[in-house]
């Protein structure tokens, strides 16, 4: 078996004083999961579940308290500021939101030149590079004189994600990253996902909490509840034939477009509450 690129070890996370009574309230209540070299892990669970905070413990971004996250069996949950800066090289984030995530005064070259200027790379090769990375995620090379408010969400999104990719990462963490789009643009910008995926051999933890897109692009999902994982598995076991009551709840509160299926999962969803 391939070992894990990402490992996350019983990994607590807890707020300090936001519980009851002035205690630290614990949003993660012990999280195993692994993440292979190439693999799209989907992590799904309703709002408030914990998924944002499991993508920022993997980031440095949120008090682990407990248990350790492995970064190619490395311990990474208490990393120092600049060894967190050089592991930034390998682990990189899409946001939800492209029209905040993008310094809205900064041309698109600045933007994707930025992260390799500052490592050293010299400013004729990082203006290559930024060519080579318009190209990936089909943005046009004049896109680069722009300013983000110039570029429709879809083309935001290219942005930030031609961002993320500019030092070749091995992982990222895509939070939400299409559910500030529409359905056209969502179905092309995840088939973007994937083209990267197959090109660069990246991996994605990919924050959702819609299991149409989670069964589009992910090999497994983890199914979050509570701050636990519920269920684990290959993505069409876990949205086809789930194990677990909550995900099963959560596939049957899921819109779906033909309506003959609505009319029975509305079925179903009564009958479930009813027993
Ligand atoms: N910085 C913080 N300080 C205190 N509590 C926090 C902090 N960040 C998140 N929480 C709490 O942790 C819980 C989980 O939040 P989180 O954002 O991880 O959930 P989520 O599953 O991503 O939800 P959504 O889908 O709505 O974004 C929530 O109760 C939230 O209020």
């Amino acid at each position: 078996m391939t070992a894990p690129l990402l490992e996350l070890d019983d990994v607590v996370v807890e707020y300090p004083g936001k519980g009851r009574g002035g205690k630290p309230f614990r949003v993660l209540h012990g999280i195993s999961l692994t993440i292979a070299p190439g693999e799209t892990l989907g992590l799904v669970g309703e709002s408030g579940s914990g998924k944002t905070t499991l993508g920022r413990a993997v980031l440095g971004l949120a008090p682990v308290t407990g248990g350790e996250v492995r970064y190619g069996g490395r311990a990474i949950s208490r990393l120092g500021k600049r060894e967190r800066r050089a592991l930034s090289k390998d682990i990189q984030v899409v946001f939800q939101d492209p029209f905040t995530s993008l310094n809205p005064a900064m041309t698109v070259l600045d933007i994707l030149t930025e992260p390799l200027l500052v490592t050293g790379v010299a400013r004729r090769d990082a203006e290559q590079r930024v060519r080579t990375l318009l190209d990936r995620v089909y943005l046009p090379h004049d896109s680069v004189r722009r300013l983000p408010r110039e570029f429709s969400g879809g083309q935001r999104q290219r942005i930030a994600i031609a961002r993320a990719l500019c030092r070749d990462p091995r992982l990222i963490v895509c939070d939400e990253p299409v559910s500030a789009l529409d359905l056209t643009t969502q179905a092309r910008v995840l088939d973007l996902f994937t083209e990267i995926q197959e090109a660069t051999g990246v991996a994605y933890l990919f924050v959702t909490h819609d299991l149409s897109v989670v069964r589009h692009i992910s090999h497994r999902v983890a199914v979050l509840y509570r701050g636990d994982i519920v269920e684990t598995g290959a993505a069409a076991q876990v949205t086809e034939a789930p194990e677990h009551a909550y995900t099963r709840r959560l596939l049957l509160a899921a819109p779906v477009p033909d309506p003959d299926r609505q009319a029975r999962r509305r079925a179903e969803r009564l009958k479930e509450a009813a027993s």
